[in-house]
C-alpha cells in the first residue's frame, strides 16, 4: 500500500492555550446565561421590579446566547504600567466577573487598537499602553478554526497576516446580502468609520472600498455607549440608498450589527413620504432627455438645469421668497385679546410694526423648527411678558386662552404656503429668482428660466420631479422644520447616513443636515462613479460648504478596493481611466481566473456559455447585467432557450434572492454576485462618445467578486478591448482545451 504524506502547517505553538481559554470563555459566558435566565434570582423588592429585572436579565441572556458560538474573533497583547495582558475582542462585550474570559466589543475605544496600526495610545489615567501583538482568532462553533498574528513585536513586528486573513476572507463565496466586516476591518476602513462622531463626515471611496460597508459599521460604532452624547439610538437613524433594490439587499445587515429598526430608505420615498405625497408619481425628466435626446445644447440646458435647482443659493432663494410671502400675508395686521389675569380683564394688543419686528426676527434666524412655531413661540413671549405672570400654571392658562387667536393670525400669515406648489413656483418665477438681492448671477437665472424639458412627456397623474423635490422640502424645512416624525411632532435624526453621496445636490445636504443632530450626517460615495452628474455635487468642496465649511465636515478617502479579483479590477480601472481624474484605484492583490470574452454568436448564446461555465465552477450567484431594462426583458425567454433560467429583477419592487439574476445595470448599482455577465457589452449599447455610458459600463463591469464575462454579438466595447476573445459558440471547456484564438490581431 502506498501511502501519501502531505505537509501539514505548523501548528501555532499557542493554539493549545487558545483553545483552553476559548473552551474557559464559552463556559463563563454560559454560567452567566445561566444566571441571568434563573428566574428566582432576579428578585426586586416588589412583583414590578422583579418583573422588569427578570425582564431585562432575558434579554441580556438572550443577546449574549447570540455570541456563544464565536464570543470574539481577535485579541490584542497589551502593555499598560508594566502589566502585560491579553483583550480579547468580539462583536459583543462580555464581563467575566469570577475569572479571565472577558471580552472587550470591536466599537469600544480599546476594540479600535486591534483594527489600527497605532501601536501605542493614552490608556487610563494618562497611563501610556504599548500593543504588542494583535492575534486574529477564527472561531466558530464554539471551535478555534484557525490562529493568525498580525502584528507580533517579538517576531519583528508586521507578519503579513492581516493581507492573508482579508484575502481568505474575500475568496468566500458571495451571499444574498450585505455581510458584515466586523472581524476583517482594514485600518484605513477602521479609521473611517471612527471619523470622530459629532463632525459631518464624507468619505470618498471607489467602487467596491467598502463604502456602503463602513455606512453600516458607523452607525453601529454610533450606537456604543463609549459615544456618550454622540450616542445613537438604531430607531432614529436614517439610511438612504439609491434605489430599493439595493435598500433591501443592505438591510439585511442590520440584524447582525443590532442595527434593527434603521430606517433604509431610498431619497424619493423618504421625501415624499415626509411630504405627504407617497401617491404622487416621482420622475427624472432630466435622466430621460439625457438619455434619449440627441441634441447636446439640449442636453448641456438640461444638465445646467438641474445642477442650479440643487444649487445651494437656491436655499437663500426660498428663505427669500418665503419672507416676501409671509411679509405680504402679515400686510397691515394687527393683533388683539382679552385675557382674564388675577381677577382683572388686560387687553393685549401689538401693532402691526411689532409684528413685522417679530416676524423679521424669526426670518433671519431661519430657525430649526421652522418659520410657523418660532413666531408662534415669539408672539406668545412678546404677549405674556408684560403680564408678569408668576408661575407656569398661570401662563399655561393665558395660553389656552390665546391659543384660538393666534392660531387665527398665524392661518393668515401662513396661508396659501404649501411645499408643492410653492417649491414649483420658486424655480420657474422670474421675479422670485431676481428678488434674491443678487443670490444668483444672471447666467443661472437664465438657465433656470429655460425650459430643455418640453419635449419630455409629464404623466398624466401628479408627479414630483427627483431635480424639484429638494425645494419642496425646502419650503417644508424652513416652514416647519425637517426630521423624524414622532406623531405630531419632529425630532432631528441621531444620525442620518448617505450612500452613493455623489448623487445628492449641495441643496439636499443643506436639508438633511438640518433633519439631524449637529455634525451627525455620514456621506458615503465616489464622484467618480457619478451617474447622476447633473444632480449632484461637483467637488467634495461644495458639499463641505453646504454643510457649514471643513470644520464642520471632514473629509476621508478610502483609497483600496476589495470587492474583485485582480482581473476584474483591471477591466474596471481601464473604463474608469478614461474619466477617473483621481488617478489608479489599488485593488486587494486576489488572483483569479482570466476575464471571460465572448463574442460572434447571438447575445443568448453567449450569455448561456459564460453562466454555464461559471456554474461549472461552483458559483451560485451570478447576474446577467444589460444595459437597459428591455434588454433584459428580451433576454429571458431567449435564455430559456438555451437552458438558463434567469430570474428577472426589472424594477425597483423585485428582492434579489440569489441564483442566477439577469437585471438592468442602474439596479445592479451596489449590488454583488459571484460572477457577473455584462450582456451587450459592445459600442451599440455603451455609447463610447458619452461619459455617462462609460460610467454605466464601468458600474456593469464592476459588480463581480469572482468571475467577470464579456458578451458581445459583434466586437467588444473599444474599452474592453484588451484581451483575448472566443467565439460564443465554440466548446465548453470544462476539463477541455480552449479552442479560441483571438478575435484580432
Ligand atoms: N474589510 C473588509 N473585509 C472583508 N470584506 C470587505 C472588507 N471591506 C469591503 N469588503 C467587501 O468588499 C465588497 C465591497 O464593499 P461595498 O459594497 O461596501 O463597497 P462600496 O464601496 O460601497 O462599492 P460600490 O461603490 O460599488 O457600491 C463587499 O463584498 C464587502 O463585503
Amino acid at each position: 500500500m502506498r501511502v501519501t504524506v502531505t505537509a501539514l502547517p505548523p501548528i501555532h505553538p499557542d493554539f493549545p492555550a487558545e483553545v483552553l481559554h476559548l473552551a474557559g470563555t464559552v463556559t463563563a459566558i454560559l454560567r452567566q446565561i445561566g444566571v441571568w435566565e434563573d428566574r428566582e434570582r432576579n428578585v426586586g423588592a416588589d412583583l414590578e421590579t422583579s418583573l422588569s429585572l427578570a425582564d431585562s436579565a432575558q434579554e441580556l441572556a438572550a443577546m449574549l446566547s447570540l455570541h456563544v458560538q464565536a464570543p470574539y474573533f481577535g485579541s490584542l497583547k497589551v502593555r499598560v504600567a508594566g502589566r502585560e495582558q491579553t483583550l480579547y475582542v468580539g462583536k459583543h462585550a462580555f464581563r467575566d466577573l469570577h475569572g479571565p474570559h472577558s471580552v472587550v466589543s470591536w466599537e469600544s475605544d480599546v476594540g479600535s487598537l486591534f483594527y489600527s496600526e497605532t501601536l501605542s495610545w493614552e490608556a487610563n489615567k494618562g497611563l501610556k499602553g504599548t500593543v504588542r501583538r494583535r492575534r486574529q482568532l477564527d472561531v466558530s462553533a464554539k471551535t478555534l478554526r484557525g490562529l493568525t498574528d498580525l502584528y507580533d513585536d517579538e517576531a519583528g513586528g508586521d507578519t503579513g497576516g492581516r493581507e492573508q486573513v482579508l484575502l481568505s476572507r474575500l475568496s468566500e463565496a458571495s451571499t444574498t446580502a450585505m455581510r458584515d466586516v466586523v472581524e476583517t476591518l482594514q485600518p484605513e476602513q477602521n479609521a473611517a468609520m471612527r471619523a470622530p462622531a459629532g463632525r459631518h463626515t464624507l468619505i470618498q471611496g471607489a467602487a467596491g472600498s467598502g463604502k456602503t460597508t463602513i455606512g453600516f459599521h458607523r452607525l453601529a460604532w454610533l450606537m456604543h455607549p463609549d459615544r456618550h452624547e454622540h450616542r445613537a439610538r438604531a430607531d432614529a437613524m436614517l439610511v438612504l440608498m439609491p434605489n430599493a433594490v439595493l435598500a433591501r439587499y443592505a438591510a439585511r445587515v442590520l440584524p447582525g450589527l443590532h442595527l434593527e429598526g434603521v430606517t433604509v430608505t431610498t431619497p424619493e420615498v423618504w421625501a415624499t413620504s415626509f411630504l405627504g405625497l407617497e401617491k404622487m408619481e416621482v420622475t427624472d425628466r432630466t435622466l430621460q432627455l439625457l438619455l434619449t435626446d440627441a441634441d447636446n445644447e439640449r442636453r448641456k440646458a438640461a444638465w445646467r438645469r438641474a445642477k442650479a435647482l440643487g444649487d445651494l443659493r437656491m436655499l437663500e432663494v426660498v428663505r427669500n421668497h418665503l419672507g416676501a410671502r409671509l411679509r405680504a400675508n402679515l400686510g397691515a395686521l394687527t393683533f388683539r385679546a382679552t385675557v382674564h389675569v388675577r381677577g382683572e380683564d388686560h387687553t393685549l394688543f401689538l401693532s402691526n410694526e411689532a409684528l413685522h419686528d417679530l416676524l423679521d426676527g424669526v426670518l433671519r434666524r431661519a430657525p430649526l423648527e421652522g418659520y410657523r412655531a418660532a413666531f408662534r413661540a415669539a408672539l406668545e413671549e412678546e404677549l405674556l411678558a408684560p403680564l408678569h405672570l408668576p408661575d407656569a400654571e398661570g401662563e399655561s392658562a393665558v395660553r389656552r386662552t390665546l391659543a384660538a387667536d393666534l392660531t387665527r393670525l398665524s392661518g393668515k400669515v401662513f396661508a396659501g404656503l404649501l411645499p408643492v406648489s410653492e417649491g414649483r413656483r420658486i424655480a420657474t418665477d422670474e421675479a422670485a429668482l431676481r428678488a434674491a438681492g443678487g443670490v444668483l448671477d444672471e447666467r443661472t437665472i437664465r438657465v433656470l428660466l429655460g425650459d430643455p424639458l418640453e419635449a419630455i412627456p409629464k404623466p398624466r397623474r401628479s408627479f414630483a420631479d427627483v431635480t424639484e423635490l429638494p425645494l419642496m422640502l425646502a419650503v417644508a424645512a424652513l416652514l416647519d422644520g425637517v426630521g423624524r416624525r414622532m406623531g405630531r411632532v419632529l425630532e432631528p435624526y441621531d444620525h442620518i447616513a448617505l450612500d452613493e453621496a455623489q448623487d445628492y445636490s449641495p441643496l439636499l445636504y443643506a436639508l438633511l443636515s438640518r433633519a439631524a443632530r449637529p455634525g451627525h450626517l455620514t456621506a458615503l460615495g465616489d464622484l467618480n462613479q457619478g451617474l447622476h452628474g447633473y444632480k449632484g455635487p461637483a467637488t467634495w468642496a461644495g458639499v463641505q460648504a453646504a454643510l457649514g465649511g471643513e470644520d464642520r465636515a471632514g473629509l476621508m478617502t478610502l483609497g483600496r478596493t476589495y470587492r474583485s479579483t485582480r482581473q476584474i479590477t483591471e477591466v474596471g480601472a481601464g473604463i474608469a481611466a478614461t474619466y477617473n481624474r483621481a488617478g489608479g484605484v489599488v485593488g486587494v492583490d486576489r488572483d483569479g481566473r482570466e476575464v471571460l470574452r465572448f463574442t460572434g454568436a447571438p447575445l443568448a448564446a453567449g450569455i448561456a456559455r459564460a453562466v454555464q461555465e461559471m456554474q461549472g465552477e461552483g458559483h451560485r450567484n451570478v447576474a446577467v447585467v444589460t444595459r437597459r431594462v428591455l434588454d433584459a426583458e428580451r433576454l429571458v425567454p431567449q435564455l430559456q432557450q438555451h437552458d438558463v433560467d434567469a430570474r428577472p429583477i426589472l424594477n425597483e419592487q423585485a428582492r434579489y434572492e440569489g441564483g442566477v439574476v439577469i437585471l438592468p445595470v442602474n439596479l445592479a448599482k451596489g449590488l454583488e454576485f459571484d460572477g457577473c455577465i455584462v450582456a451587450g457589452a459592445d459600442a451599440a449599447h455603451y455609447d463610447p462618445g458619452t461619459q455617462f455610458e462609460s460610467r454605466l459600463l464601468y458600474v456593469a463591469a464592476s459588480r463581480g467578486l469572482h468571475r467577470l464575462a464579456l458578451v458581445a454579438e459583434g466586437e467588444l466595447h473599444p474599452l474592453l478591448q484588451n484581451g483575448t476573445s472566443r467565439e460564443a459558440g465554440a466548446e465548453h471547456p470544462a476539463g477541455r482545451t480552449r479552442s479560441a484564438g483571438p478575435e484580432r490581431a
